[in-house]
């Protein structure tokens, strides 16, 4: 039985996704796995059990990556399974943005009497906005959210620019050619009536819109924050509101300063907040976790190589070690002075990391405990498991 251990609110197909035979949800002390959300994991101390840790959505500035690494703990995430909601967010705030709806329903919730139209005609003119036909916006980040939020911009009628210099091919692939691209954050800011970011919180993307990309804006324009606090220089922006530089801020990260303030508009971290999106990111989450944890393969980690190899032999050796010469030739002589053949293997690497996975045939448990012992021997190897594969 292995045990997974939750944080934040998970949905329960999410947890559905491990049979009761296998698995137990939040019931040891020593789990094998996480499944978090935005739980703050710099704080949150975990053993060197647990395996893996599955972020159910995108950020993992939440979780400390190279400690994980270090400790052979595999990091994933969920790409793009919360990428629509925040696009329909932030389609919403760029809406509300130009009609000033949020301060026309209380106003209009208000009157009284039998000449409530008269009222309602006498006083909507309060209440006039803008349309974004026609408008500018720039994205900056053209991943899983940029992309989307990019393509229903220009469906709406809006001039859209994009900005990601680290572009992935699937994602440029899914960007229209009708949607040009910056050369420099500059050439982006200098144009746009809206920008929006979505990039992942990185210490070289701390205040990646600072003083300067702020006061590079353009007169009266709306900046939006879906990515992550930090990101944006609140007290940057804070001084070009007073100014009357930019005219609008809207953030899904309240601080303080931002929620009193009269030109900010914030919403308490609520992109990735739908039903649909929850269901998302911890089922595919769950599934993640599932196949690295029975077969050993990795996809969508943060901080491991993606590997990927039939499961069909009978046992399973994995290993976690250091990216060093010659750790797979120590790892094989090992096996070699025991006669043991390989049947298939697999090594990749990731910066300091390595991952190395060979099939081969059944050994005995105290075979497999005498090796374990004697490949954790080799000084740079970080973690062993041998998995039994339940179909051969
Ligand atoms: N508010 C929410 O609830 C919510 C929900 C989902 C994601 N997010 C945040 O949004 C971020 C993006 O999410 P995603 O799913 O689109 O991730 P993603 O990984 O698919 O896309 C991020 C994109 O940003 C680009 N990028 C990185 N640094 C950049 C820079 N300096 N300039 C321009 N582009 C840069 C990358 O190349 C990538 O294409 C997440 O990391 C998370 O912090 C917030
Ligand atoms: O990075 C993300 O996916 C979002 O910020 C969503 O965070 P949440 O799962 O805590 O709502």
């Amino acid at each position: 039985m292995m045990d997974i251990k939750t944080y934040n609110v998970i949905a329960k197909e999410g947890l559905a996704e491990f049979p009761t035979d296998l698995y137990t949800v939040n019931q040891s002390q020593k789990p094998q796995a996480l499944l978090i959300r935005s739980q703050d994991m710099h704080k949150t101390p975990f053993g060197t059990n647990v395996l893996a840790i599955a972020r159910a959505g995108a950020g993992v500035n939440n979780i400390p990556l190279v400690q994980a690494t270090s400790a052979g703990t595999v990091v994933f995430n969920t790409p793009g399974s919360n990428a629509n909601a925040v696009k329909e967010l932030v389609l919403t705030m760029l809406l509300l943005a130009s009609r000033p709806v949020l301060d026309a329903i209380p106003w209009a919730h208000k009157l009284g009497g039998a000449d409530v139209s008269l009222q309602t005609e006498a006083g909507k003119n309060h209440f006039a906005g803008s349309e974004l036909l026609g408008k500018s916006i720039g994205v900056i980040g053209l991943g899983a959210v940029g992309s989307r939020v990019a393509k229903a911009a220009s469906d709406l009628g809006m001039k859209v620019i994009g900005y990601d210099p680290y572009i992935s091919v699937e994602h440029a692939w899914q960007l229209s050619n009708d949607i040009p691209r910056a050369e420099s954050l500059e050439d982006l800011l200098a144009v746009s009536d809206f920008v929006t970011v979505h990039v992942p919180y990185t210490e070289k993307n701390r205040h990646l819109l600072g003083k300067e990309q702020v006061e590079a804006m353009k007169q009266d324009a709306v900046l939006l924050n879906y990515s992550r606090s930090g990101i944006v220089d609140d007290a940057a922006v804070l001084a070009a509101l007073a100014a009357g530089k930019l005219r609008l801020f809207i953030s899904d990260f309240g601080t303080p300063a931002l929620v009193s303030h009269k030109k900010v508009i914030v919403t308490p971290h609520l992109g990735g907040t739908t039903a649909e999106a929850e269901v998302n990111g911890a089922k595919m989450a769950a599934r993640t976790l599932r196949k690295y944890l029975e077969t050993g393969n990795i996809v969508n980690s943060v901080n491991f190589p993606t590997v990927e190899m039939a499961f069909e032999a009978p046992l399973r050796l994995t290993l976690i070690h250091q990216n060093v010469p010659n750790m797979v030739g120590r790892i094989t002589t090992i096996l070699a002075n025991y006669n043991l053949n390989i049947d298939n293997m697999i090594n990749r690497s990731r910066e300091k990391i390595a991952y190395t996975v060979i099939d081969m045939a059944t050994v005995s448990a105290e075979q497999q405990a005498e090796l374990t012992k004697e490949l954790l021997h080799i000084p740079e190897v970080i973690r062993v498991r041998f998995l039994k594969n339940p179909r051969a």
